[in-house]
């Protein structure tokens, strides 16, 4: 009999609703009336780690659950990992465990779009796929998942792409890497590579801008100070920046804090295409690192968890560039 983790950490799938619609945890997880939902067919180890929406995740508890997989796979004997979690961060946080958890071991992550006591609730059945997911041969190796809506997922390319809407994870691009097909798990591609560092602390100040048309260069400006450990910024297009935020860029640079360079367009990669001043050309001369194919929150926990391993510059620009880790 397979032995899954469980780790209960909040969001909606754990709330319900009141009478006046609200949506807000209560004292007991709803989930925690479902022992098993397969009957006992997988020995579920439930854990309550936290019961927090998901805005109020941050670093220090993605580590803890990172501590806490590896001490199970290390003790306990586990043979997957299964975490609910609020939408609003989970890829933020399945990013993070990919990047982090040296491991072959199923780790998957779900959630809900409607609470427990909502008509449709979406909570239970995504428990029950996830839990399928993380005890088939096949999730082996295959890096951390989301399983949500049918669908299965890398924890890299992952992104919430609706407010309400149960099918709002999408992977922009490639697309999901596996189905549910009626209690059937069907992966259709698998990992090309899975790089992952050790790390027992996590860094803070790692900063996040978006570009805009006529983006001022303030806010970066504040950015340079010698709190700040990196900045990543969500470029227009293929990567290019307003001209007059470079000079903020150049301070940065000049006192050796990280600028990492992502799109804020929904589909494609950052790279030096451009060679008109702010392009992505003279960005890349500067010493922006161009990272591949994430979104801007994406990129942020893998700068921070590079920074947090202590990578020196040549091996987390390498890091930050790799465009399948
Ligand atoms: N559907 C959800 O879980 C959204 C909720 N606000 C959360 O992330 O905790």
């Amino acid at each position: 009999m397979k032995k899954i983790l469980v780790l209960h950490t909040g969001g909606t799938i754990a709330m319900s609703e009141d009478e006046t619609g609200a949506v807000a945890p209560g004292a007991e997880n709803p989930l925690n009336q479902f022992k098993n939902p397969f009957d006992r067919e997988y020995e579920l180890l439930i854990e309550n780690i936290f019961n927090i929406p998901s805005p109020h995740m941050d670093p220090k508890n993605m580590l803890r659950l990172r501590q806490r997989i590896m001490e199970a796979y290390e003790q306990e004997n586990i043979d997957g990992v299964v975490i609910t979690h609020g939408t609003d961060t989970l890829e933020e946080t399945a990013y993070f465990l990919d990047l982090t958890v040296p491991l072959e071991l199923p780790i998957v992550l779900t959630g809900a779009m409607r609470s427990a006591n909502e008509i449709g609730s979406d909570g239970l059945y995504n428990f029950k796929t996830a839990i399928l997911t993380a005890a088939s041969a096949e999730a082996k190796g295959m890096g951390v998942l989301v399983v949500m809506n049918d669908e299965i997922h890398t924890a890299r390319y992952v992104t919430k792409t609706h407010t309400t809407n149960v099918a709002t994870f999408r992977t922009p691009t490639f697309g999901p890497i596996g189905l549910i097909l009626r209690d059937k798990v069907q992966f259709f591609e698998k990992l090309l590579r899975h790089t992952s560092l050790a790390i027992d602390h996590v860094v803070d100040h790692v900063y996040l801008f978006k570009a805009y048309a006529g983006m001022d260069p303030e806010l970066l400006e504040m950015a340079v100070n010698e709190k700040t450990n990196g900045v990543v910024i969500e470029a227009l297009g293929a990567g290019n920046l307003p001209p007059r935020v470079l000079p903020a860029i150049e301070k940065l640079l000049a006192h050796d804090i990280p600028v990492v360079l992502v799109s804020r367009s929904f589909n494609g990669f950052a790279q030096d295409v451009y060679a008109y001043p702010g392009g992505g050309v003279q960005l890349k001369k500067m010493g922006v690192t161009f990272c591949h194919g994430l979104n801007g929150q994406k990129a942020r926990i893998k700068l921070l968890v590079g920074l947090s391993a202590g990578l020196d510059k040549v091996a987390l620009d390498e890091f930050m560039a790799d465009a399948v880790s």
